[in-house]
């Protein structure tokens, strides 16, 4: 089933170079407000910029169906958009020889010649239009909880942003570029390391940080339905994604208790942690610290590059250099699909466990 979360579930729909691609939202309740000015600013930052990204321009321009006068109704919400500006001859000899690194190979091995290969098909970055979306319609259901999730890019390639930085800062500053860098110098490092890749005929890799903050203590079921783990699961649904780590992740594995532990302190009243090296969850539930975990990017696959593939008809060994419009780099386009998919699995666990009605 192409389908996710619990409570509010999302059904992913369309491929690449399919007339359409949308998504069904079922279970949001009704009286929710819809603000279709967020949802477009949201869709703006997933969209490539020009000479770092993809040259495939669309429109992305929802069409959303199940909103009455600005409101949820209760029932299902259907967002979609139509894909128009494709070009399919690029993909006819890939069938054959597949891209290392990208979904071919397992995809035909699964589906056989039935895969719709063009584009990538089901298993394409554009996929995660509609998730987009669907994150930025929730994002004033969380909202009216006092969450917001917002994100920023800390690496491209070798470019690595060492600074820290306010949430609520990193939750309007890193909108303002399309690398989601916190600082125009660390943006024209990021670009310059990009264009770099990309008039080697190659492509880099990159991290996001996500952030959530105003999250009530509690959020996130025992013992499967974890906060992590619902994120985590989420968060992989995102092409290209290759580890996630909340808090000090895999740096934890070198610290002490005594350096990892987040010491609690009562301030105005209320228990805080004074550290945040946790990430903001503890057995699987939000500690009402500020959520925090970072997610890596592998290097696009499709690189003009030669590479070393394998011709599926004759059984030998054969040569690709990728043709065709390509993204250079998927880390900047990717931050705003993972602070999606945390919007929507916020939202999921929210109603799931009674923080919202
Ligand atoms: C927003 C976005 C754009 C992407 N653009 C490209 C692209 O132009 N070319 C490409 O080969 N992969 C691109 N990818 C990554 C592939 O879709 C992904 O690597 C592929 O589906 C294989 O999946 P995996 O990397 O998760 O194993 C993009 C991913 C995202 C999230
Ligand atoms: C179209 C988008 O990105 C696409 C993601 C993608 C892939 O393999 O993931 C491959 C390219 O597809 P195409 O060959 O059709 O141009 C990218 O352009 C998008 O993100 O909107």
């Amino acid at each position: 089933m192409n389908r996710i979360g619990e409570s509010i579930t999302l059904t992913l729909f369309g491929a690449s170079h399919d007339s359409r691609i949308g998504c069904v939202i079922d279970g949001i309740p009704p009286g929710y407000p819809v603000n279709v000015e967020s949802i477009t600013a949201d869709l703006e930052l997933r969209k490539p910029s020009a000479g770092i990204g993809t040259p495939r321009v669309e429109a992305d321009v929802p069409e959303i169906s199940g909103i009455v006068d600005g409101i949820t109704t209760g029932c299902p919400v259907v967002i979609t958009f139509s894909n128009s500006n494709t070009r399919s001859s690029d993909y006819e000899q890939l069938r054959r020889i597949p891209r290392p690194g990208h979904a071919d190979y397992p995809a035909v091995s699964k589906f056989g010649p039935a895969h719709d290969i063009r584009g990538g098909g089901m298993f394409s970055g554009r996929m995660t239009t509609p998730l987009v979306a669907a994150g930025a319609l929730l994002r004033d259901l969380i909202g009216s909880l006092g969450i917001s999730v917002g994100s920023y890019v800390t690496r491209i390639g070798s470019v690595v942003d060492t600074n820290t930085y306010d949430p609520a800062d990193v939750l309007t500053r890193s909108r303002t570029n399309p690398l989601r860098a916190m600082s125009s110098g660390i943006e024209d490092r990021m670009r310059a390391e990009i264009l770099v890749a990309k008039s080697d005929g190659d492509s880099v890799g990159g991290i996001v940080r996500c952030f959530a903050t105003g999250l009530p203590a509690g959020l996130g079921e025992p013992f499967f339905d974890t906060l992590d783990g619902e994120i985590s699961k989420a968060v992989f649904a995102i092409p290209g994604v290759k580890a996630i780590g909340f808090g000090e992740g895999f740096a934890a594995a070198g610290l002490r208790g005594s350096e990892n532990n987040d010491a609690y302190r009562i301030q105005n009243g209320s228990v805080v942690t004074l550290t945040n090296h946790a990430g903001g969850v503890l057995g699987g539930m939000s500690s009402g610290a500020v959520l925090d975990f970072s997610v890596a990017f592998k290097p696009t696959p499709s690189i003009a590059k030669q590479q070393m593939s394998v011709d599926l008809l004759t059984r030998e060994d054969a040569e690709l250099s990728v043709k065709g419009r390509h993204d250079p780099c998927i880390a900047n386009r990717g931050a705003i699909v993972v602070e999606a998919m945390t919007v929507f699995t916020l939202a999921d666990l929210a109603l799931r466990g009674g923080f919202l009605v």
